[in-house]
Formats: C-alpha cells, sequence, structure tokens
C-alpha cells in the first residue's frame, strides 16, 4: 500500500455560533507519531472527525500522499474514536472480524488479523465474551484492536492512553512505535504530555481551534527560560533574591529552582550557592512538554 503524509490544510468549522477550528493547519508524515495536545474543547476531537470524514469541513482540506482524501482512501484509516464505538452486545472476536470484513479482509484474513491483534493486545482471552462484560481498559484495548485489523495506512487515535493502565500504556506506546516505523502516520490525542514527550517524533499543540506550536519537543524549548536546581542545604532562604537576572520559582527544604533571564550568570549563582556551605546539587533543567504548554496557553490567553 502506498505511503504518505496526512496534512490537515487550513481546516475551519463552526458549530453553530461555536467557532471550532481556525484555519487549523499541520501533516503528519510517513513513518511519524504525532502528539495531538490541548486543553479541553481546543478542537482535538472536531480535527480528528475531520480528518476521517466523519464531519464535513467549512473550509480547507485534508490530503493523503498529495489528493485529497475520499470515501475509497478512508477505508484505510484506523480510527479510534473518542467517545469508543463497539457494540456492547457482541462478542469481541465476531466484532472485530465483522469491522475487519467492513474494510474489506476476506474472511480468512479477517480471522488471522483478528487472532494476531487480540493477542498483541491481551485480549485473546477474552474474544468470546461479549464486550459489555470487558472492563474499560480491555474495552479500550479491543478498540485498539478495531483500529488495527484491517492494516491501516494511517492511524488516527482520539485519546488512545486514557484510563489505561501502566502495562496497557506500554503495549499501546510499542504498537503505535511499530506502525509509525512500519511507515504509517500515526497521529493521536492526550491530556497524558509525559508519555506525549517520551513517544512523539513531533508535537502539536493547539488553543482555541488553531494550531499555536508545532515541532519536535527539543526544538519547542529551544530558546525557552533556563532553569538551574541547587541544592544547598545551609542556604538561609532568600539567598538567590539579590542575584542579578534571576528570579527564584521554588524554594523547598535545600532545594532551590532558579529561572536565568537574559545575560544572567549561571557562575554567580553558583558562587552565591558556595558562599552559603556545601553545594550537592547544581544542575540545568530543561523545560518538560507540560511547562512549554502551560508558557504557550498563557501567552495565547495574554495575547
Ligand atoms: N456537536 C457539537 N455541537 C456544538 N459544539 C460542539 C460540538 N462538538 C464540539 N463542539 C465544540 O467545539 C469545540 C471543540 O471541541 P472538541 O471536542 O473538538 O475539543 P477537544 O480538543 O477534543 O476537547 P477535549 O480535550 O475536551 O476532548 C468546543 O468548544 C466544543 O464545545
Amino acid at each position: 500500500m502506498a505511503q504518505g503524509r496526512l496534512e490537515i490544510d487550513g481546516v475551519s468549522k463552526r458549530y453553530g455560533d461555536v467557532v471550532a477550528l481556525r484555519e487549523m493547519t499541520f501533516e503528519v508524515g510517513a513513518g511519524e507519531l504525532f502528539g495531538f495536545v490541548g486543553s479541553n474543547g481546543a478542537g482535538k476531537t472536531t480535527t480528528m472527525r475531520i480528518a476521517l470524514g466523519v464531519l464535513a469541513a467549512d473550509r480547507g482540506e485534508v490530503r493523503w500522499a498529495g489528493e485529497p482524501i475520499t470515501l475509497a482512501t478512508r477505508r484505510h484509516i484506523g480510527y479510534m474514536p473518542e467517545e469508543r464505538g463497539l457494540y456492547p452486545k457482541m462478542k469481541v472476536g465476531e466484532q472485530l472480524v465483522y469491522l475487519a470484513r467492513l474494510h474489506g479482509l476476506k474472511a480468512d484474513a479477517a480471522r488471522r488479523s483478528v487472532a494476531e491483534w487480540t493477542e498483541r493486545l491481551g485480549v485473546a482471552g477474552r474474544r468470546d465474551d461479549e464486550v459489555q462484560k470487558l472492563s474499560l481498559g480491555n474495552q479500550q484495548r479491543v478498540q485498539l484492536a478495531a483500529a488495527l485489523v484491517h492494516n491501516p495506512a494511517i492511524l488516527v487515535l482520539d485519546e488512545p492512553f486514557s484510563g489505561l493502565d501502566p502495562v496497557a500504556v506500554d503495549v499501546m506506546s510499542e504498537v503505535l512505535l511499530d506502525k509509525a516505523t512500519d511507515g504509517v502516520p500515526v497521529v493521536f490525542s492526550s491530556h497524558q504530555l509525559d508519555l506525549v514527550e517520551r513517544l512523539c517524533h513531533r508535537v502539536g499543540i493547539v488553543r482555541s481551534g488553531q494550531m499555536v506550536a508545532c515541532d519536535t519537543v527539543d526544538a519547542l524549548r529551544a530558546g525557552g527560560t533556563v532553569r538551574l536546581v541547587v541544592e544547598a542545604p545551609l542556604a538561609p532562604p532568600g539567598w538567590a533574591a539579590d542575584i542579578p537576572g534571576v528570579t527564584v520559582t521554588e524554594q523547598v527544604g535545600a532545594r532551590t529552582v532558579l529561572e536565568l533571564g537574559d545575560g544572567a550568570d549561571d557562575q554567580a549563582v553558583l558562587r552565591a550557592a558556595l558562599d552559603t556551605g556545601p553545594v550537592t546539587e547544581f544542575s540545568r533543567r530543561r523545560q518538560s512538554l507540560t511547562e512549554l504548554f502551560r508558557n504557550v496557553v498563557s501567552q495565547e490567553v495574554a495575547a
């Protein structure tokens, strides 16, 4: 199957008076794992539904491998909806075979694929159980299997990690990385930013229906505030207050976290710390995606 990038190009959408998306634009390359993050109501689900074609955009276009997505190409998308979409009274195995066949697999291939994915996702022993008898986490594993059984060329997953236990998170992470390695563009939304930071090649931060930052986490960090962590057990409160260009953001016990402004000298901080007695830790701390996210979102609010 042809590999290609998924492009969301200038997509706008209103629900009555509510503007859900304003020229939403980003792309996910073949083989790329893309994390889609944003506050509640920012427009992630709306974007994903439009990418899948279950919702029409007011303006803009979604393309795959350079061509607008059509009914035929939609069959190659694996989608995991936020509201989940399994039939509660149907047996897990029957349901997955049905879904695989709906996407064009022959009966034998569908059964093989269902056996493979339920095994991989740890729900093979539940194939004869009704979906409603499974725990929520296991239903979610089945939902992921439903997105994968037809060997999709694009994966679009709405909060696939929510509510999963740590082992299931590892299984899900591994599957998504493997699909990306196979050349599939994979986009998923999540509020678990540590996970997004760890897994994704690139991240898009969306606010009020617009993409406000989109890059690798390292690139998004570049130019951000430099933070220092200093542990000086004998330092009195306020020991760093008079160092030029330095703001203390946290002081708990022996540990102080400081932000360096433009031109601030980290060696001046070290000297001031040593003046108080022993220094047991002195390190630079990289901004986490959570901190980046807060900055981007608050900048936008201020704008
Ligand atoms: N069917 C609908 N009718 C009216 N407004 C809607 C509808 N669906 C979404 N919206 C509105 O569109 C905006 C974007 O919602 P969307 O569900 O896409 O956000 P989200 O980023 O997925 O949020 P969350 O993280 O909470 O799932 C919100 O203001 C929401 O209230």
